[in-house]
């Protein structure tokens, strides 16, 4: 079976691209399968810069192509934020539920119509020898005052669909995928790397 290193130790991250890997005739690795491997350092300004940051340092370390996905949820209400500091944005040590308490509270009294969102995606795929390439892909949404569903990861219980009505945890993997910041990355990547991905 053919096999793709995704540079991530993100469990939610990890099973949403394995789902998205099998039917293309994948096996997923990814950081989770190397405990012992020390965290990238996400020292970038951009989405970008960090996922170039920690596709590159996989591939040179384990010689294979690696897929390096950097993401995160951008407030307009909260001109941005948490942006690329996502994962940290209540703390080093990347607490989802924190998180998602620490936007509800930073909007506390901002009216629905003015809690719109979106999630930014940037893969990066780094080739041992070649020019790293990246992809993105964003999704649109608004964020509620409470979590509703217990699916998917990170920020998923606060974000709304509004043509689904429902937020990102409360669909399955798959709904979720066909619509978001990372289906959409990658449905790009397919495009550029047909000769990697068929
Ligand atoms: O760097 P890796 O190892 O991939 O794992 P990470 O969790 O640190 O990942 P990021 O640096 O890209 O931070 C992205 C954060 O944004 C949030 N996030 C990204 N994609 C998400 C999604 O599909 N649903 C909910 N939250 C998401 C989530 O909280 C992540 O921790
Ligand atoms: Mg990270």
């Amino acid at each position: 079976m053919k096999k793709v290193l995704i540079a991530t130790a993100n469990k939610g991250k990890a099973k949403e691209f394995e789902s998205l890997f099998a039917p293309l005739g994948f096996e997923v690795t990814t950081l989770l399968d190397y405990p012992e491997m020390e965290e990238v350092e996400e020292t970038g300004e951009t989405f970008k810069e960090n996922a170039i940051l920690k596709a590159e340092a996989a591939s040179n370390q384990f010689k294979v192509m690696a897929i390096a996905d950097d993401s995160g949820l951008l407030i307009d209400a909260l001109n941005g934020d948490p942006g690329v500091y996502s994962a940290r944005y209540a703390g080093k040590e990347k607490n989802d539920e924190e998180n998602i308490k620490k936007v509800l509270r930073n909007l506390q009294g901002i009216p629905a119509e003015k809690r719109t969102a979106r999630f930014h995606c940037t893969l990066a795929v780094s080739v041992p020898g070649e020019k790293t390439l990246t992809v993105t892909g964003e999704c649109e949404g608004m964020i509620t005052t409470e979590k509703l569903g217990d699916g998917g990861f990170g920020y998923d219980p606060i974000f709304w669909i509004e043509d689904q009505s429902c937020t990102l945890a409360q669909m399955t993997r798959e709904e979720k995928s066909a619509i978001s910041h990372r289906g959409k990355a990658l449905e790009k990547l397919k495009e550029v790397l047909p000769k990697i991905i068929n």
